[in-house]
């Protein structure tokens, strides 16, 4: 494609977003809410923190960076997922990303601007889930997708 062409298919793509709420404010309020209650979570909390410790100030807007790139098409995101998982792979379970799942979906219940905003989040977070649970584990046992 041209670069008129991607700019193009760019803004498409942030003009539906953007119909369906979906912006870099919401995008904010949403990655703030859910590492809120990530952290606090029994489960997987002690995982985040034992990773992360003092850096959230790096993480925050990483995770901001992810959702923008993948959401908006915004291009702001250049990180290598599975590699920072495995990184992890001591401690992340395979059971754990129904967890994550899970916690994220409620996130987006009770934040979402829209009735569409969680299932177009929710399609992505499980598409991207079950390629870093395929990555980490080597299982295509992927479970029932709650969209599809
Ligand atoms: C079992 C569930 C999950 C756990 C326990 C987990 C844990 C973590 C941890 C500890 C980090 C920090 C890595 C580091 O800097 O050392 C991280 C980074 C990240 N996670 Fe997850 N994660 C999970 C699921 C997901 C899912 C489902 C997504 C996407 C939909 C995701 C996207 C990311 C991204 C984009 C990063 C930043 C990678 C980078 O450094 O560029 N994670 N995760």
């Amino acid at each position: 494609m041209t670069r008129d062409r991607v700019s193009e298919a760019r803004k498409a793509i942030q003009d539906n977003a953007a119909s369906l709420g979906i912006t870099t404010a919401y995008i904010s309020t949403l990655v703030d809410t859910f590492y809120d209650r990530i952290r606090v979570d029994e489960v997987l909390g002690p995982i985040f923190n034992d990773a992360i410790g003092d850096n959230w100030d790096v993480h925050l807007p990483r995770m901001k960076a992810f959702w923008a790139s993948v959401t908006l098409n915004a291009g702001l995101y250049s990180g290598k997922p599975v590699e920072a998982h495995r990184k992890h792979s001591e401690t992340i379970e395979s059971q754990h990303f129904d967890r994550w799942l899970a916690i994220f979906q409620q996130t987006l219940h009770d934040t979402a601007p829209t009735p569409e905003t969680p299932a177009y989040f929710m399609i992505r977070a499980e598409r991207i889930a079950n390629r870093l649970k395929l990555a980490l584990f080597g299982t295509s046992d992927l479970g029932a997708p709650r969209y599809d």
